[in-house]
């Protein structure tokens, strides 16, 4: 919670200024009751003009005052609260780009859309009615209560029994809201998550027919919401009767023993009013707070989630004594008994995996589905910590790296394309801030695609839709390979990024990208692929079960014969034949 207020650090001054505004809008209203009895008592009663006019002028030039401090509080306050959003909303969105995938595994995506829109939302409200009128209510109500025991203290007593009772209620109406509203919240995660994978998958929804299955679904989630946030109204609901039950039973005893009063002379028509008038008042700013109180249950759930994520430890970081000069320049690539697990998994998904990388060679990765290659893939740029062994870069462990150094040197093509809203030259300029025109045209023409930009109305600049849905599934690919290439990365990796290309196209792209002269790993399925490499890794259930170039492999593997086999259907024997 702590980590959350201070976010308000640098507004310290605007928060103090909201206060002082807000702290003289609430005397001058604690003023009034306490005027009012002057004008009867000392006027009406006495028949003293002056005295009302005197006591009415004051009273007119307090309510002014608490005007223009009200508007200048309201302007404080939307500053503060909107500042404050927008920077936890800012630190929110930079610790999740820190996150490691242990991380995300912790925060559901959509879980962690709603706390960086809905949560904070709830505590950017929750600052600006703190400003406006949070505060208020209870100095109010403390204030009322030290006022009624000035006007008639023997009167005030009715009031100061029942505020008690009613604090210390509304303060476990706050408790249990705040559980509730935490659930809310999940439920909201809940709906989001069904949202964003129905958005996501709504051409398979189509296809599959499955629009009443997934209706369903989504009355489910929502229907959750809808019920959780019933039952946190029904305790805040009930409340406000409780709350005026007690408070218009005070002001009925202040009634009937201000009346004897009045008539035995142990007080003052004035000052009854003035009682009456200030039990009024609180029982006004009372029924402010139950509202406010639902509205800080809330804020409080939301202020959790947010800090959850703030304080939430990021445990792939470069290590402290990291040397910043270090970096790739080669890009050769050692793995030495790499063994590998996802976080929070038992079973070890990379076994014992060791070989070299050349610099400026080109490596293919091949293995049955889920055979690891995809995992060995990540441990390259270390979007993942190994297990035990080594990875080494050009002679360096890749811890001893930053991670900025080691990544600005890769040219990462992930095995789903996957394009931003914008334009063409964007999406490929994403892979390198500063490329220009030349650079992004050259690069299009090594990954093939040029010609189809070419024929898009815009050329270069042609918008593409939301995850670039007016390319087709091989032209996203190689515009997601430009976007590595104009990195000019020292090592390069295509996690199948080749599997909707037609051989011609897929051959003229190999050779293309040899001119980059980088350390080119690829994961593919197909031996038309992995011939052009100058060494292929065979993995079998996380384990490395052979190495060699493909003339090797045809010669002495048996598993790599079979797929050679199954892609050209031809005898396997002819070719190795041939090839010796
Ligand atoms: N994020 C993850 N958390 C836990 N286990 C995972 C994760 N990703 C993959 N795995 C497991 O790791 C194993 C290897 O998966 P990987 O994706 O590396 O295989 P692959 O060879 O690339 O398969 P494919 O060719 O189908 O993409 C699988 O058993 C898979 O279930």
């Amino acid at each position: 919670m702590g980590r959350i207020f201070s976010y308000l650090k640098p507004y310290k001054l605007a928060v103090v200024i909201a206060l002082l505004l807000m702290l003289t809008e609430l005397v001058v209203e604690l003023m009034h009751p306490l005027l009012m009895a002057k004008i009867i008592d000392e006027g009406i009663m006495t028949g003293d003009m002056n005295a009302v006019l005197k006591w009415g002028g004051v009273m007119v030039l307090f309510s002014f005052i608490a005007f223009a401090a009200g508007i200048i509080n309201s302007f404080f306050a939307a500053h503060v609260s909107q500042g404050f959003g927008f920077d936890i909303r800012k630190g929110l969105f930079g610790k999740i780009q820190s996150f490691s995938f242990a991380n995300f595994n912790l925060f559901p995506t959509s879980s962690l859309i709603t706390r960086m829109t809905n949560d904070v939302t709830q505590i950017q409200n929750t600052v600006f009615m703190s400003l406006r009128i949070m505060l208020r209510a209870p100095l109010l109500v403390i204030g009322g209560v030290v006022m009624a025991v000035i006007v008639n203290w023997q009167l005030a007593l009715f009031l100061v029994a029942g505020v008690p009772v009613l604090f210390f209620f509304l303060l476990w109406v706050m408790k249990k809201g705040g559980k509730l509203f935490k659930s809310v919240q999940e439920k909201l995660d809940g709906v989001n998550n069904v949202m964003r994978e129905n958005l996501g998958g709504i051409r398979l929804i189509k296809a599959f027919l499955r629009k009443d299955h997934e209706i369903k679904r989504f009355g489910n989630a929502t229907g959750k919401l809808k019920d959780e946030t019933v039952t946190a109204l029904r305790l805040m609901e009930v409340t406000m009767p409780i709350l005026l039950l007690i408070m218009n039973g005070s002001i009925l005893a202040v009634l009937w023993f201000g009346s004897n009063g009045v008539n035995n002379g142990g007080a003052q028509v004035g000052e009854v009013v003035a009682i009456v008038n200030y039990a009024t008042r609180i029982t006004g700013a009372l029924s402010i707070f139950s509202f406010i109180i639902m509205a800080f249950a809330r804020a409080k759930a939301s202020a959790h989630r947010i800090t959850d994520v703030l304080e939430e430890e990021v445990d792939l970081v470069d290590k402290l004594d990291v040397d910043q000069d270090k970096t790739v320049s080669k890009g050769e690539v050692v793995f030495q008994h790499v063994y590998f697990r996802y976080p929070n998994t038992e079973i070890p998904v990379l076994e014992d995996i060791s070989f070299r990388a050349e610099a400026g060679s080109t490596v293919a990765i091949m293995g049955a589905t889920g055979a690891g290659k995809s995992s060995l893939f990540q441990l390259i740029p270390r979007l993942y910590d190994i297990e035990s062994g080594e990875i080494r870069v050009d002679g360096q462990n890749l811890t001893d790296l930053s991670l900025k150094k080691l990544r600005n040197q890769i040219g990462y093509v992930p095995q789903e394309a996957l394009l931003f809203s914008g334009s063409v030259k964007d999406n490929i300029a994403w892979g390198k801030e500063k490329a220009t025109l030349d650079d992004i045209i050259d690069v299009a023409k090594d990954a093939q695609i040029h010609e189809t930009i070419d024929r898009l109305p815009m050329k270069y600049e042609t918008v593409l839709g939301q995850k670039g849905v007016n390319l087709s599934g091989g032209q996203k690919q190689r515009l997601s390979i430009a976007r590595a290439l104009v990195r000019k990365p020292k090592i390069l990796m295509l996690d199948d990024s080749t599997s909707a290309l037609d051989l011609k196209t897929e051959a003229k792209l190999l050779s293309a990208i040899r001119k980059y002269e980088c350390t080119t790993f690829i994961v593919t399925q197909k031996i038309s692929t992995a011939m052009e490499a100058d060494k292929i890794l065979l993995l079998e259930d996380g384990r490395l079960l052979e190495e060699g170039c493909h003339n090797d492999l045809l010669q002495n593997s048996t598993l790599y014969q079979k797929i050679y086999q199954s892609q050209f259907g031809a005898e396997v024997t002819e070719h190795v034949e041939a090839y010796k």
